[in-house]
């Protein structure tokens, strides 16, 4: 049976309100105006550096290098200080993937955001126990769309097959790279309109997982 691979970040979560928060406690800090909802969604999906750089250059502040990293670790620590609470599961994914347990799937996360983060979210909304691997934005050398982190996940599994669940353009070019199937969760984080983004099937709504990934086996 192929490893379940799932992105987490408008895929299980909706974790743009958190997100938001964080972005704009951390522009408030530099006196920087704050940034719509919408906004900080369309700088989400390659990660925290890059969600911190986007941050900048909207406010006029590009900022790149070491000065970048630096400007990111103090998001990340103003993220991961956040009370839990703001970033849900969409509705219908703890029992989904209760479900996919129960039938013996191997299922791991594929996500840019850092590890730490990641693991505290799963931790929080009872989510870890499902996961035999966890592949974050800095657990390896390199990010999605890379292959090798699709690639990372399946070998913690220990599995030779696997598919990508995921949200956005940059899982769909993970999920190329690493020549495996991807689901795209329509109703993340996603730029361009689903038809617009390569998948070999498409769901809205998480009870219609179990019939989305039928089609791709069939
Ligand atoms: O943190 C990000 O930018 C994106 O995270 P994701 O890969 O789980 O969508
Ligand atoms: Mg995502």
């Amino acid at each position: 049976m192929a490893a379940l691979v799932f992105d987490l970040d408008g895929t299980l979560v909706d974790s743009a309100p958190e997100l938001h928060k964080a972005a704009n406690a951390f522009l408030a800090e530099k006196g920087l105006p704050v940034q719509t909802l919408d906004a900080v969604k369309s700088f989400v999906g390659n990660g925290a550096v890059k969600l911190t750089e986007r941050l900048l250059a909207a406010a006029g502040q590009p900022a790149e290098g070491a000065a970048l990293d630096a400007q990111a670790k103090r998001f990340v620590e103003i993220y991961a200080a956040l009370p839990p609470g703001d970033t849900v599961t969409y509705p219908g994914v703890p029992q989904e993937l209760a479900r996919l347990a129960g039938q013996g799937h191997r299922m791991g996360i594929c996500t840019n955001k850092p590890a730490g983060p990641t693991r505290a979210i799963l931790d929080a909304l009872g989510l870890a126990k499902y996961f035999g691997a966890v592949v974050g934005g800095d657990s390896l050398d390199v990010q999605k769309p890379d292959r090798r982190m699709m690639i990372e996940v399946a070998d913690r599994l220990g599995s030779k097959t696997a598919l990508l669940v995921g949200d956005s353009e940059v899982d769909a070019a993970t999920a190329l790279a690493a020549n495996v199937p991807f689901i795209l969760f329509t109703e993340g984080y996603r730029k361009r309109p689903a038809a617009e983004i390569p998948h070999d099937a498409v769901f809205a709504r998480w009870a219609d997982f179990p019939d989305t990934l039928r089609r791709v086996y069939l």
